[in-house]
């Protein structure tokens, strides 16, 4: 079974709910586990070696000024020692944001997602799903914000983590959890 570690960071515990989702979708598929980068953005060594023997890495944090929380930026730096080595080329790679605005600069925090990936040789797996953008749709649909590489949420800022992000993006998240793992799986098949 492939070997799915979601790393992410949450200041207020929206993001935890959107990176729990991702992990309910990819245990459905893959063998996952759930690391939570702590408040001094240092995480320990059980969980870089767990990096290392993972087949597929999903990134998560929120959108904090246009970007990552430096938290997740300081465990990309530390990161460096295994693009010194290339030692996660070929493995793939994911990512999640989570912002208080509908659009919000999420892209921003994706995009770094996906250059990090691409300086570790990672092999970026897109978010795979429709935009649910008719007037219909809304909040409750999956994709509803309509981005394509990786999964997004919107926790509107006067609520409280018990209350978002959506159900839709919770949807969204638990699917795109479910797809790295499928195709993590397909590469170990090979
Ligand atoms: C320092 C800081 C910067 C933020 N910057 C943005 C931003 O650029 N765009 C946005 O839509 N929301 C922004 N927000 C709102 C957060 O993204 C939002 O509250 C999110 O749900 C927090 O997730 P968390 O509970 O996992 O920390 C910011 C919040 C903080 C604390």
């Amino acid at each position: 079974m492939a070997r799915i570690e979601i790393v992410y960071f949450s200041g207020y515990g929206h993001t935890t709910n959107q990176a729990n989702a991702v992990f309910e979708g990819a245990s459905e598929a893959g063998d996952a586990r759930l690391t939570v980068i702590p408040e001094d953005g240092a995480i320990n060594e059980v969980t870089w070696s767990a990096l290392d023997a993972a087949d597929a890495i999903i990134f998560g944090s929120p959108t904090y000024m246009g970007g990552p929380a430096w938290q997740f930026k300081r465990f990309a730096d530390e990161s460096s020692e295994r693009w010194m080595a290339q030692s996660w080329k070929n493995k793939f790679a994911a990512g999640f944001t989570n912002s208080a605005s509908p659009v919000g600069d999420k892209g921003e925090t994706i995009n770094y997602f996906r250059t990090l990936a691409g300086q570790q040789g990672m092999l970026w797996v897109p978010l795979g799903q429709m935009p649910s953008n008719a007037m219909t749709h809304g909040p409750t649909d999956r994709n509803w914000l309509g981005g394509s590489g990786g999964a997004l949420a919107q926790s509107p800022s006067d609520t409280s983590a018990e209350q978002a992000p959506h159900a839709g993006d919770l949807a969204s998240a638990r699917e795109y959890g479910r797809r790295v793992a499928v195709i993590a799986e397909t590469k170990i098949a090979a």
